[in-house]
């Protein structure tokens, strides 16, 4: 491999991260970039290695030796510290990030989000090892604009909705609108971090990621995942069209969104990753603030991306309108909207998001349709037990 260099022209030296939450959608696409692009090791902590199975096996892999899989659970093993002191950078992305859980399992949430994340903290701490944590996009919940009157000049002015690390405030709902306990918790996770900065010298940086996208993200009920569940909207968007149900837009679909392709937001990662000096001490936003649309755009695009990439005509009635409350359950509430202001990452790192959001649904629906559409052809036909 080549010699690689920092943003600053130094030559990049190998280190070993400890990425906890390595299983899961970001962090398959993480490790995947690792292995192919950089000499980084990485000890991999999850509960599952699905996502990650094809950079583990066979041994004849390029990289084996530099990825380690370690299945635990970061509520109560012991061998979290020692992971920790064998790596130079600890990366944290476990959490339960779906908003079904939020207020349906608000206690699983609050533990997962603040309680279980904080041994991470401390050990990054006492053993003066750089962390960065995973936070959320949901920390600003809602915007500034939201609160105005429908028809006010003052909801064009982007002062009222684009979201800036430094400067916007944090707006959630009431405490039984428990879908904010997640952002709340993430937050204060956030300032326990930031505290542990200004007052211990933790290396730290945050990234707020707003609505990654791409293939492997979440599950698709009934296939890799239970027939119950209620992923995130990408992959409940692919499961009605996968299986030729209309769209369900929850509270008629007006919420607003800007997505973001994974593969764009690895890159900003890495170079969190390789410019600690630029990168430490801050709060970064990742999305793409060109890529907004509402649910229901949304789901009219990846209704024609879809028939494009299966070559199946789209329904007649290809959306359905639903409650939040018959969806979610009692004490959902959303975003209204989520612009990210991109000048602290700009500046600091140079990055910028490069695709499309009918590119990247066209990979991730074409990824979708070929990894899926046969199981669920098959588990369609198959006769149900009597
Ligand atoms: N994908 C997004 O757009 C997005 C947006 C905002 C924030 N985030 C944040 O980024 C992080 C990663 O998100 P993701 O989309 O990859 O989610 P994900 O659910 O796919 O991945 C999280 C992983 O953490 C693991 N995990 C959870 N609790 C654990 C525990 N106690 N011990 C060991 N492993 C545990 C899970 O098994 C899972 O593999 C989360 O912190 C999430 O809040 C993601
Ligand atoms: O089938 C569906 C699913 C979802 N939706 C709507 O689509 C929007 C997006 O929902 P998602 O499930 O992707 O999640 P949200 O964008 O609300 O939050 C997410 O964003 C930031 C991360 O921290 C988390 O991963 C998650 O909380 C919401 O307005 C939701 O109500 C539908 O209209 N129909």
């Amino acid at each position: 491999m080549a010699t690689r260099t920092d943003l600053d022209g130094r030559p990049i030296k190998p280190i070993t991260i400890c990425m906890i939450g390595a299983g899961g959608f970001i962090g398959s696409h993480l490790c995947e970039k690792l292995m192919s692009e950089t000499p980084h090791k990485v000890l991999a902590l999850d509960v599952y290695n699905d996502k990650i199975k094809h950079l583990l096996e066979p041994d004849s892999l390029p990289w084996a030796g530099r990825i380690q899989f370690h299945r635990l659970n970061i509520k109560h093993d012991s061998r979290l510290e020692g992971l920790i002191k064998m790596a130079d950078l600890t990366i944290n992305l476990a959490a339960i990030c779906t908003p079904a859980d939020y207020n349906t399992r608000p206690l699983d949430t609050i533990y997962s989000n603040f309680i279980d994340a904080l041994p991470v903290v401390k050990y990054c701490s006492e053993n003066n090892k750089r962390l960065i944590h995973f936070s959320t996009c949901e920390v600003y919940g809602k915007t500034i604009g939201s609160f105005l009157p429908k028809d006010s000049p003052l909801r064009q002015d982007p002062a009222n909705y684009v979201l800036k690390e430094d400067t916007s405030p944090c707006i959630f709902g009431s405490i039984e609108k428990q879908r904010w306990s997640y952002a709340c918790a993430k937050q204060l996770i956030e300032r326990l971090i930031y505290a542990e900065g200004a007052e211990n010298g933790l290396e730290f940086t945050i990234v707020r990621p707003f609505n990654w996208i791409g293939p492997r993200m979440d599950f698709i009920p009934g296939i890799d995942g239970p027939s119950e569940g209620v992923p995130r909207v990408l992959a409940c968007f692919s499961n009605n069209l996968l299986r030729r149900e209309p769209l369900s837009l929850v509270d008629g679909g007006q919420s607003q969104r800007t997505f973001v392709y994974i593969k764009d937001a690895i890159e900003a990662v890495l170079l969190m990753i390789e410019n600690p000096d630029r990168a430490n001490g801050h709060i970064f936003n990742v999305g793409n603030p060109n890529n907004e649309v509402t649910v229901r755009q949304l789901a009219e695009m990846m209704t024609k991306v879809y028939a494009k990439v299966s070559g199946e005509p789209s329904l007649d009635s290809p959306t359905v309108d639903v409650s939040s409350k018959e969806f979610y359950g009692e004490g959902y509430d959303d975003s209204d909207k989520r612009i990210p202001d991109m000048t602290i990452i700009n500046k600091q790192l140079g990055w910028n998001p490069k695709t499309s959001l009918w590119d990247l649904l066209e990979s991730t629906l074409t990824y979708q349709h070929r990894t899926y559409a046969e199981a669920i052809k098959k588990s369609i036909a198959k006769p149900t037990a009597s």
